[in-house]
């Protein structure tokens, strides 16, 4: 048995005449803080709305918590808290008030003290009787994941949470995020177009592009591959010269021309200070040198093509 909380296997789903998902599969395992990483449009809402039941995917099969979602609908939203658009709040009612309410709706009201400690984890605490009107995105997005706690759910899913959030606020959510799996236990899923925001935060991610997953797995052993890509920044007469090293010391590298002096070079990652010292023992002039993880460039590629 494994411990998946979330387990998606060939997801499909057209709008009209257009696949906005391709054999979706996915796999986000217990306390895991998961990152669904892709572009705008890529298809990471559209996923996450079939797995809330928000609309019906055309194929595949959902189980979350081990359960089918398309028979244990209710029992499994039961345990889902989530923040996927832009959390909707009362203006001219105070952070508790708001809270309070939402609580009230829910069907399983927390108590005062309750509704008090999710606001002092969320950094709210001080703030209650302020009306949500006055309110920072950065403090209705915390506002928002304080709601998201209310009915206490395993798993907490996350729509971009810190776009349009300041440096402080992006931040803020960082830290509230990573607090929600060591202090309350969560599992979290959230989507971002930024793969620096997920290597941050996530331990496991998929990456999602023009509707299909195309990468799945631990973010460390996905960007700690040995190869990496090193571009080096010389002269017209230090690339030449650059080649002669390579073919002399290093054959079998593959490499690749950039313009009249650089070069894009593949290699394993304990070889790089080998490959500096040969360049700077050949009295090449290196202006720059410059290392990029394969999956990076595979992203960045995919995300500028
Ligand atoms: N209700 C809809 N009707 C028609 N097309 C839709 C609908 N919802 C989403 N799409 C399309 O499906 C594709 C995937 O959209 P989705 O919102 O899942 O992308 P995303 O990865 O979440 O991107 P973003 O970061 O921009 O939200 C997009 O091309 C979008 O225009």
């Amino acid at each position: 048995m494994s411990n998946a909380i979330v387990s998606i296997r060939q997801l499909s789903k057209r709008f009209g005449p257009f696949q906005a998902l391709k054999e979706i599969n996915l796999q986000v395992e217990q306390g895991d803080i998961y990152g669904f990483l892709g572009q705008n449009g890529a298809g990471k809402s559209t996923t996450m709305r079939c797995m809330l039941s928000l609309i019906r995917p055309d194929a595949g099969e959902i189980e979350l918590f081990g359960q089918s979602l398309t028979t244990n609908r209710e029992a499994i939203l039961s345990r889902v808290g989530c923040l996927i658009e832009k959390p909707d709040f009362y203006k001219y009612l105070s952070a508790f008030k708001n809270l309070e309410l939402f609580s009230r709706i829910s069907g399983k009201p927390s108590s005062r003290a309750e509704i008090m400690d999710m606001l002092e984890f969320v950094g709210l605490a001080g703030r209650e009787k302020d009306l949500v009107g006055g309110f920072s995105h950065g403090m209705r997005q915390r506002l928002g994941i304080a709601q998201t706690l209310l009915h206490d759910p395993d798993l907490i899913v996350l729509d971009e949470p810190t776009t349009g959030l300041d440096p402080q606020g992006i931040i803020d959510m960082r830290n509230l995020i990573l607090r929600l799996k060591t202090e309350k236990n969560k599992t979290i899923i959230l989507s971002s177009h930024n793969l620096h925001e997920v290597e941050l935060i996530c331990n496991r991610m998929v990456i999602i592009h023009k509707g299909e997953s195309l990468v799945e797995g631990r973010v460390d052993a996905l960007l700690q591959e040995e190869d990496q890509i090193i571009r080096i920044q010389s002269t017209v007469a230090g690339q030449a010269q650059a080649i002669q090293v390579l073919a002399a010391q290093f054959p079998g590298l593959s490499y690749q021309i950039l313009g009249l002096d650089s070069l894009e070079i593949v290699l394993a990652k304990d070889l790089i200070p080998s490959l500096n010292a040969a360049l700077v023992q050949s009295g090449i002039p290196v202006f720059a040198m410059e290392a990029k993880r394969k999956l990076e460039d595979y992203f960045i590629n995919l995300v500028s093509a």
